[in-house]
């Protein structure tokens, strides 16, 4: 009989119980056995959750306290050695998650690593592998997690990630000789491995659920070795367990020839990213024994399903392999999609009729069920359903005729800026006279409490409008002084009006509607609320110039107006699916373009358009890239060209892989890109001088993850390195991102000495 799953469940909870109960113990207000009993109370509520909504595959060990790739990292005792003396087990976790800074104890160490989650706007710990990573089972997490729904009567399938995409998502270390590469250790991995799943059959788990997401990637063809290798080893040592693979957020494509083949029980596809999947794995299967997972519920959007089409997916596949073999699955975790829409009270009940958050795609998944294997029982919520997305196809809410216009009317001059990028720069040092090496920040600056807390009364109603504007405006002089006092050159507004640089343009566009919980796990503690994008996107009002204006009516050093790029609007929102990303970018793109030229109106000398999210968007198969940045380097050309020369264009880029993309980053043509990099180990520095890249760069001095302050000899020497790469001339000096999560006490301190740090470097400038 076809069954129910699910691969993976959001871990923060309906009012983000994890986020706050993780944070009160680093910050010392709970204890150790206060932070596990009260993780392992979330657990359990969620499994019971997954168990009363009908689902038969539920899913163990997706729970993690910061990151599941640092969860397996420390399981396999792959811990960097600079973590050996941390003494607490908890510490060292975090420690690897966050860094650690204890004088006292002559601890400081900085945090691994971050790296998206493949297209998502999750981030995980990068492993460092080098020849001395020496493998052992130092932590049962997998086991006692299964132990612990078991206990409670549920039996779970516990998830692990497989160990060829838990080196491929690696590095190798900075110790590691030249030539090695982390793959080579995939033969003293297995036996760890080995170990784990012989103890999770004899704690009596029937299935385990094998996560390989390297496999939606382009891979080259060592990976068929390493896969035949690795699944025949594992499954040889645990014969009593059903080993269910996963891949998901893609098509398996050519990595299908040899999966299909592999000794596994059963093969999940992602039937939303990859409907064409369905029947070639389908037909790679026949004559097999082994199981079929169709991901048909979408676990990265949250629209509500289309369920009839779901059940004549599924029920094409049962007629193909036979009911038994079939098995209904989101697409992927719900971990990138809100806990539970049963919270939103304030949305557009309209709007919030077509939508499905995790616990409601759940039961999407056991309606899928019931009506093949009941058929008649559900026939109530089909009909809801299917009246839903008829409400939804025909909505008037959706359509904006003026919109449509305005995108007919582009021309390709609307993609360019008036000069080219030295001409532009002479005018731009003759307006800003910046010295050599000019200081700025990424544009945040630390959210604190206080902050949060006065745009939480005011969203209540407690406060004015007036009141709270009077608040952000004494934070943004506060701030503005502050830049003074540490010596940056170019300074900004600090972004204290903005909840997130995300959701707050998305509050201020049409088109949008936001969640109040709609919560989602960016990294570690720290959750976004994606903006939902319903409709055609256009700009009522100026959404930042007042902001701008006054900021720069404070000083006379020059303000950069702070923008999201259109591309990183479409990324970290929950889209429309009803017509092409591209088209809605365009639309976001339009919108911004207004905001950009109305700011250079308005006299704010430099604009920074954050496109951070512009790689996270990189299809993750080759044949489809170039198509995807066609239309994201446009869009951000559109947002960004209608300006004057003089009128200097930043953008940002974070968290990300960027090498590969660097023929789309110089096609931006930002007079000035900032960008993550004290974590990069020079190797973009190194794409940047390959690829002969001619304008601004700055390239981030240190990591602002992590509480930890940079000394200035650290940074000095990163400067040096970079130096070496990158012309003194297009070269300026900053962090790696925005400064929200930091406090203002380490602020003050790195600041001031990455400034110090550029005072010495002008002092000798590298020609
Ligand atoms: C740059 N990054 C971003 C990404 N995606 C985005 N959408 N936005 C980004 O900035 N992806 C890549 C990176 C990820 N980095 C971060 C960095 C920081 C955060 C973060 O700090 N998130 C906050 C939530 C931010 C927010 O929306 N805050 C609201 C609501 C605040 C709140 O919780 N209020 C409390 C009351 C106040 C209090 O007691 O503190 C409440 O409602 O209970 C706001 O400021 O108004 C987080 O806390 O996790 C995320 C990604
Ligand atoms: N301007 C944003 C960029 C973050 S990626 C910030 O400073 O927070
Ligand atoms: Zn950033």
């Amino acid at each position: 009989m076809v069954s129910s799953s699910n691969l993976g469940f959001p871990r923060m909870s309906a009012n983000r119980e994890l986020k706050k109960l993780v944070e009160a113990y680093w910050a010392g207000k709970v204890d150790h056995q206060a932070l596990v009993d009260g993780a392992k109370e979330l657990r359990a509520l969620h499994w019971k959750i997954q168990k009363d909504a009908g689902i038969e595959f539920i899913p163990s060990n997706d729970y993690s306290l910061y990151d599941h790739v640092l969860d397996h990292l420390f399981v396999f005792g792959a811990i960097p050695s600079r973590y050996a003396n941390i003494p607490s087990s908890t510490d060292k976790y975090f420690a690897m998650g966050r860094g650690l800074q204890r004088p006292a104890e002559g601890i400081d160490v900085p945090a691994m690593e971050m790296k998206k989650w493949f297209d998502t706007n999750y981030h995980y710990i990068v492993g460092e592998f080098s020849p001395a990573t020496k493998f052992h089972l130092q932590d049962t997490k997998p086991v006692d997690q299964y132990l612990e729904a078991k206990a409670l009567g549920i039996q779970t399938r516990p998830v692990i990630l497989g160990p060829v995409s838990f080196l491929a998502l690696g590095k190798e270390s900075s110790d590691a000789p030249a030539g090695f590469d982390r793959m080579s250790l995939l033969d003293s991995l297995l036996p760890v491995y080995v170990e784990l799943l012989t103890k999770l059959q004899a704690a009596g788990a029937e299935w385990v659920q094998v996560d390989e997401p390297i496999l939606a990637l382009d891979r080259p063809a060592e990976y068929k070795a390493y896969f035949a290798k690795a699944y025949t080893t594992i499954t040889a040592a645990a014969p009593q367990l059903k080993f269910f693979l996963a891949s998901y957020f893609g098509r398996y494509s050519s990595n299908l020839d040899f999966v299909a083949d592999l000794p596994i029980h059963a093969i999940h596809i992602d039937a939303v990213r990859a409907p064409g999947d369905v029947d070639i794995v389908v037909s790679r299967v026949q004559g097999k024994t082994l199981k079929v997972s169709v991901g048909v519920v979408n676990g990265r959007n949250i629209w509500k399903n289309n369920l009839a089409q779901s059940i004549e997916t599924v029920k094409r596949v049962i007629a193909a392999v036979g009911s038994d073999r079939v098995i209904v699955a989101p697409s992927c975790s719900l971990l990138h999609t809100p806990h539970s829409l049963a919270s939103e009270k304030k949305m557009d009940a309209q709007i919030k009729n077509w939508m499905a958050f995790s616990v409601e795609k759940l039961h999407e998944i056991v309606t899928i069920v019931k009506a093949i294997t009941a058929p008649g029982s559900v026939d109530a919520i089909l009909a809801e359903n299917a009246h839903a997305h008829e409400l939804r196809k025909t909505s008037p809410l959706i359509h904006n005729p003026e919109v449509q216009a305005e995108l007919k009317a582009i021309v390709p001059e609307n993609f360019r800026r008036q000069s080219k990028f030295e001409v532009r720069a002479q005018k731009q040092q003759q307006k800003l006279n910046l010295p050599l090496y000019p200081t700025t920040t990424v544009g945040s600056f630390p959210q604190t409490k206080e902050v949060r807390v006065a745009r939480q009364k005011f969203k209540k109603g407690e406060t004015t409008l007036a009141q709270y504007n009077e608040f952000i405006n004494s934070e943004i002089q506060k701030a503005v002084k502050f830049q003074e006092e540490v010596g940056l050159d170019m300074l900004v507004h600090g972004e204290f009006e903005r909840n997130d640089m995300v959701e707050y343009f998305g509050e201020n566009l049409k088109g949008y509607v936001f969640s109040e919980y709609g919560w989602v796990q960016s990294y570690g503690s720290r959750c976004v609320k994606p903006p939902i994008i319903f409709g055609d996107v256009s700009r009522p009002y100026a959404m930042t110039v007042e902001t701008s204006v006054y900021a720069q009516s404070l000083t006379k050093l020059p303000m950069k107006g702070m923008l999201t790029g259109p591309v990183t609007m479409l990324q970290w929102s929950f889209v429309r699916d009803d017509q092409p990303r591209s088209e809605t970018t365009y639309q976001i793109a339009l919108a911004l373009r207004k905001e950009v030229s109305d700011l250079a109106k308005a006299g704010i000398p430099a604009i920074q358009i954050d496109e951070p999210a512009i790689r996270e968007g990189l299809p993750l198969l080759k044949e489809d890239q170039d198509a995807y940045l066609d239309w994201a380097v446009k869009s951000f050309l559109l947002a960004t060209t209608d300006v004057p020369d003089e009128t200097q264009i930043h953008t940002h880029m974070c968290y990300s892989d960027f090498n590969d993309i660097f023929p789309a980053i110089q096609a931006l043509d930002a007079d000035c890109i900032t960008i993550e990099n004290s974590k990069s180990d020079l190797k973009l520095l190194r794409a940047f001088e390959k690829y002969g890249y001619t304008n601004g760069i700055g390239p981030g001095l240190y990591d602002i993850h992590s509480p930890r302050v940079p000394p200035a000899d650290e940074m000095k020497s990163r400067l040096n390195a970079i130096n070496k790469y990158i012309k003194t001339n297009l070269l300026w000096v900053n962090p790696d991102c925005g400064l929200k999560t930091r406090g203002w006490t380490e602020t003050e301190a790195a600041l001031r000495n990455m400034c110090e740090v550029a005072k010495q470097a002008r002092s000798a400038p590298i020609a």
